[in-house]
């Protein structure tokens, strides 16, 4: 379970976030929604620990952040909204890095990997290097990193924006096969249709607080402003 208890932060001087509050349970999936800059991408980076809160705490199953960096970190699985992969590693060389850093089972990872790459029609390009992949093809890399690992969480930040249809309701059907198994989903997105039957809870941002967060179902009541008429 992630807890993110009295956060406030931001960069450097400049706080962006305040007294922000809210749980993930096991096996369910928050969506974390808002308009452009109203906080979303800073949550997301004091989740992953890029930046340290001014004020409160989070914890992921109960270990903090500061307390034991590498223990929390190897529980999230991170799948960002621009690709970040390195330039001069193959996919094969990716996916090794991803096993070796989250301590996985070769075997067990592989033959996972090799269904995930299947599935986003990746099977062929293991000595590829990323230069030769478009945005989406990118984007499909970090997906396979991030299922092959056993996180507890995945953080998924606006993921269907560079993704074709097929590869967004294969995204879809994966989340939904790991929170049946307890994982937790925290995911940031503008078009809440997508995920609305996916996910469980929302958190609703705006201006660095929360304006409003609960079920799914009861989005439209709340946040009336960002349902599009129709
Ligand atoms: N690296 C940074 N340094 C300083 N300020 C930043 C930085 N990144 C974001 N901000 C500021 O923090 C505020 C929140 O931005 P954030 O990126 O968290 O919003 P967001 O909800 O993710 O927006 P979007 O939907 O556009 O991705 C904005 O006022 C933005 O200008």
């Amino acid at each position: 379970m992630l807890e993110i208890k009295h956060l406030s932060g931001g960069y450097g001087q400049l706080k962006v976030l305040s007294d922000i509050n809210f749980t993930v349970a096991d096996g369910t999936m928050t969506a974390l929604v808002g308009l452009n800059g109203s906080g979303k991408s800073t949550t997301i980076n004091h989740v992953i620990g890029l930046l340290a809160p001014k004020t409160g705490e989070i914890l992921l199953n109960g270990v903090a952040l500061q307390t034991d960096p590498v223990a929390y970190k190897r529980q999230i699985a991170y799948i960002p909204e621009q690709p970040v992969l390195y330039e001069e590693l193959t996919l094969r060389e990716h996916l090794e890095v991803t096993m070796k850093a989250y301590t996985l089972d070769r075997d067990v990872a592989w033959a996972r990997a090799e269904q995930l790459l299947t599935i986003f029609r990746l099977t062929n390009k293991l000595e590829w290097f990323p230069t030769h992949f478009s945005k989406g093809m990118r984007q499909k890399v970090m997906i396979v990193m991030a299922f092959i690992t056993d996180a507890p969480l995945f953080i998924i930040d606006e993921p269907f924006l560079g993704l074709d249809v097929v590869a967004v309701r294969d995204l879809l059907h994966l989340i939904d096969e790991r929170k049946a198994t307890g994982t937790s989903f925290l995911l940031t997105t503008h078009v809440i249709d997508t995920v609305e039957a996916h996910a469980d809870h929302f958190v609703y941002l705006k201006d660095g607080v929360v304006d409003q967060q609960g079920a799914v179902a009861d989005f439209a009541r709340l946040v009336p402003e960002l349902v599009e008429e129709g």
